[in-house]
């Protein structure tokens, strides 16, 4: 397979949005789920730990975001990192092994899923045609900070030492190997500053990955991202990267979206994604989360409208949102979409 035509890479978001109605709806928190089924994430690796310690608990926890209505699932190699496993004494072929293992587990959910929901209402019916729910896989690299494992992808303060071209050999083999690994796309989540987001752009040219891509930024106030740069810059780079097909925001507070999705659609015309976390903060040191000070709205139908008038049209939730969380952005979209459907 080459390079994707510009045209195919454009129109893949787009045709998937068709075929959910217009709006998608994402998983939620993964880590933080696998903690609630009792998973100890106090390891570097964090969430990636139960690839080799619990895979089943991953495959259940993507289950149970299938069975709230989830489009998109994202894999658990948000900290699956080659430098990671090998500093826990794996091999860089067992390391490889891992990363794709999380894309595996993802896709055997879904095979499970849809096998469980051959027949009957599940199905829906487009242009005359049975079909099925579209799902993606979608591929998470969390950032060189979330590899330090104290939390600092909500700083973004990498120091000077750590370049452009640092940052891409950090994450190039990882990249290479999950675009190979049958995901559907990658997710670059959680994003802390502009310089790993370049990285992330040149990376998927450099490399010509084939699969496409999208990028969401973190913010702790609603204007800039965690670094402090600019979220207009941010969504710039990744505006111009031909293989993105959706920009956005993760694992950022409720009640900065609606402001922040309105400051990426003055930069670009591609989706908009998003998925708020619970709107605690999180202490990298202890890795506990402790409320926050601010006010957050649950993500009830007037928040859902609030952030689809304001441009986004992809929902899901990140760090300590549930599938609970999902099973009602999922009610509040199909809600939304029949009545605009039988209007
Ligand atoms: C998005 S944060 C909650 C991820 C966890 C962090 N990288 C850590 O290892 O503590
Ligand atoms: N996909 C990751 C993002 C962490 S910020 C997770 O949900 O655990
Ligand atoms: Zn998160």
């Amino acid at each position: 397979m080459g390079l994707p035509s510009e045209v195919e890479t454009s129109s893949f978001m787009s045709d998937f949005l068709e075929k959910c109605g217009g709006c998608a709806v994402l998983d939620g928190g993964f880590a933080t789920e696998l903690e609630r089924h009792g998973a100890d994430l106090n390891d570097p690796l964090w969430s990636a730990k139960c690839l080799i310690s619990s895979p089943h608990l991953v495959r259940r926890v993507h289950l149970d975001y299938l069975d709230a209505g989830a489009n998109i699932i994202i894999t658990a190699s948000y900290q699956a990192t080659i430098q990671g496993f090998e500093a826990k004494g794996f091999s860089r072929e067992e390391a490889k092994a891992l990363l794709r293992k999380s894309v595996e587990i993802a896709i055997e959910a879904r095979e499970i899923y849809y096998d469980k929901c051959t027949k009957g209402s599940w199905d829906f019916v487009d242009r005359g045609k049975t079909s099925r729910q579209p799902i993606l896989v979608a591929a998470s690299v969390g950032s060189y900070g979330a590899y330090l494992a104290d939390g600092s992808e909500y700083s973004g303060n990498y120091g000077d030492a750590v370049t452009l071209e640092a940052l891409k050999d950090f994450h190039r083999k990882r990249v290479q190997i999950l675009a190979n690994s049958g995901a559907d796309l990658i997710a670059f989540e959680t994003t802390p500053n502009k310089l790993e987001a370049k990285a992330y752009a040149e990376l998927l040219e450099e490399e010509a990955i084939d699969i496409p891509a999208w990028f969401t930024f973190a913010s702790k106030d609603g204007i800039n991202v965690v670094s402090g740069d600019s979220i207009l810059d941010c969504a710039s780079i990744a505006d111009s990267c031909k293989q993105v097909v959706a920009v956005g925001i993760n694992c950022t507070p409720p009640r900065f979206m609606q402001g922040l999705i309105s400051s990426i659609r003055k930069l670009t015309s591609k989706p908009i994604v998003i998925y708020p976390n619970s709107g605690e903060i999180y202490d990298g040191q202890s890795k506990q989360w402790v409320p926050s000070s601010g006010v957050d709205e649950e993500f009830a139908d007037i928040v859902l409208d609030k952030w689809r008038e304001a441009g986004a049209s992809l929902f899901g939730g990140c760090c300590r949102t549930t599938p609970n969380t999902i099973r009602a952005i999922s009610k509040a979209l199909s809600n939304k979409s029949s009545t605009i459907n039988h209007a």
